[in-house]
């Protein structure tokens, strides 16, 4: 890709997200990712390019130096930082504004810095062992935070029990940001109980919400928009499930093709090298202590089925772990903001030092590794939590990409290419994205929408008696837990 000789015609509208819009390139396996700010924010346009290029910068240096080391490299791109000609972002940016969700254009995107990431596409696979020629298929999730805190400063009994996601969805809803209710719940999809993470991903699929999203050779085919049509996606899925079986249709099939699906992703975000090789998972993160989330929608016999493991290095296992670096919650967390920002008050010079805003290199990832157990009232001491906090934040924030091709049965391929029991076979690929640093400066936005939405719930569901999401279900949906698709 030559900087000097971009053409906005080569490139199309991808996806965006809160922060940041992508583009895709029509020929090449690269995307841009370009940030976006409030429409009416206009700080941002008067930021000097070389401010506008060390913030880019900074986030890939976060990927690379702390994310990367954390999560693993097989599953980390963190691109590079570009500096692209203002003309052709101009351009682009008229361009792909017909393309971009009503509810996203509360932001408008950078066309004054001409900074970018540049990273893979991670919705093609690349693979020189395979046949097989059928576009690759792209499953992403957004898992979310796959545990209960265990910390001894939360003050609600409720968090204990409730994970942060399902009591959100009654937030969400009532602030009017989805209009149905998502009957995921992060725990089961984290649990490595194979039938917990199926009834995950199933109700992924009924209301994907931003957590799930369905990509065939590139393009958007299954996501939260109305167009995200279950019917549709399953005439789309069955070439690569049963590619020359006339034997089964109707219902039965739909199930059947869903069936599949669930099954190979499962199959992706158990797997990890050594389960590859020899098909036998290796022993990692026990689910004891993080048990399941009250508001999950769970049969009592599925849960009472033994405690399960995720295979140690799995991409949930990977982003599990990094999650858990947040051992103090944010109630535990925000006391030590203080500490930090009184501390900063005195000695403002010393904000370099203690790496608040970067730079993103070893040295900090060492603070984040190395933190003492145990609060000696130090500065180290609140400053190390506070950026464990923050990568906690992001893991928490961060999505899977899964992508699928096809292969054949000559198709000669490692074990650890290949998705583990699989008939169909497909080779794949496994990426996290989303890792960009969270604020520092979030950390008090982060203490109160955490008040909001506990608040919220107990008043939502205590108070008035409303039965949880657990039993508005219970009944429909456990009883065969092998796939209960409503007909399609
Ligand atoms: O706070 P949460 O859990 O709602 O997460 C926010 C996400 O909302 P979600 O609940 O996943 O729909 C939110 O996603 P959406 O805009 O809702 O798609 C962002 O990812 C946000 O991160 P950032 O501020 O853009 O860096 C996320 O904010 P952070 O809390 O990660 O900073
Ligand atoms: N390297 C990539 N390859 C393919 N698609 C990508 C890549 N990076 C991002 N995307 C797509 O673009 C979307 C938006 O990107 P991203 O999640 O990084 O945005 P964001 O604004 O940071 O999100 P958030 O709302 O979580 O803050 C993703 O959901 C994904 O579908």
């Amino acid at each position: 890709m030559e900087l000097d000789k971009m053409d906005e015609n080569d490139w199309k509208y991808h996806g965006e997200g809160n922060k940041s819009l992508v583009v895709s390139h029509s020929q090449h396996s690269r995307v841009l990712r370009l940030l976006k700010y409030p429409a009416e924010n206009a700080e941002y346009a008067h930021q000097t390019t070389e401010q506008a290029f060390r913030h880019i910068q900074n986030i890939v240096d976060f990927n690379k130096n702390v994310m990367r080391p954390l999560l693993g490299e097989k599953y980390v791109h963190h691109g590079e930082a570009v500096k692209l000609p203002l003309d052709f972002v101009r351009q682009l940016s008229l361009k792909v504004q017909q393309e971009r969700p009503e509810s996203r254009c509360d932001k408008v995107m950078d066309t004054f810095s001409g900074c970018a990431v540049c990273l893979p596409n991670l919705t093609h696979i690349s693979s020189c062992h395979i046949t097989e020629h059928r576009p690759s298929l792209c499953i992403e999730i957004k898992p979310k935070c796959g545990f209960l805190p265990f910390s001894r400063h939360v003050s609600k009994e409720v968090k204990r029990k409730v994970c942060r996601f399902c009591m959100h969805q009654h937030f969400k809803l009532a602030n009017g940001k989805w209009k149905r209710m998502s009957r995921y719940c992060p725990l089961d999809l984290f649990s490595g109980n194979k039938q917990r993470m199926y009834i995950a991903i199933k109700h992924l699929l009924e209301e994907p919400q931003n957590n799930f999203r369905i990509f065939k050779n590139g393009q958007l085919i299954y996501s939260c928009k109305d167009d995200g049509d279950l019917n549709e996606l399953i005439q789309q899925l069955k070439p690569y499930f049963f590619p020359s079986n006339g034997l089964i249709n109707g219902h039965q099939s739909s199930k059947a093709v869903l069936n599949e699906l669930i099954q190979v992703i499962t199959g992706a975000l158990l797997s990890s090298w050594d389960s590859g090789r020899t098909g036998e998972p290796r022993k990692g993160l026990p689910s004891e202590g993080r048990a399941h989330c009250e508001a999950s929608l769970l049969h009592r016999d599925m849960l009472r089925n033994g405690n399960h493991c995720l295979p140690k290095d799995c991409v949930l296992s990977k982003i599990l772990q990094a999650q858990m670096l947040d051992s103090l919650d944010i109630e535990g967390i925000y006391p030590l903001y203080k500490r930090v920002e009184q501390y900063l008050e005195e000695f403002p010079k010393e904000r370099s030092r203690l790496q608040i805003d970067g730079p993103y290199n070893e040295n900090f990832l060492e603070k984040v590794k190395n933190c003492p157990t145990e609060d000696d009232g130090s500065i180290e001491y609140a400053v190390g939590k506070v950026h464990q906090y923050r990568v906690a934040m992001t893991a928490k924030d961060c999505s899977v990409m899964i992508t699928l091709a096809p292969c054949r049965e000559e198709d000669r391929l490692e074990p650890d290419m290949e998705i583990p029991l699989s008939k169909p076979r497909f080779t794949y690929s496994v990426s996290i994205l989303d890792l960009d640093p969270k604020p520092y400066e979030n950390i008090p936005h982060q203490s109160k929408l955490d008040s909001k939405i506990v608040n919220y719930y107990l008043r939502s569901v205590q108070s008035k008696h409303e039965p949880p999401k657990a039993s508005l279900y219970l009944g429909r949906d456990c009883e065969d837990c092998t796939l209960v698709f409503h007909s399609v």
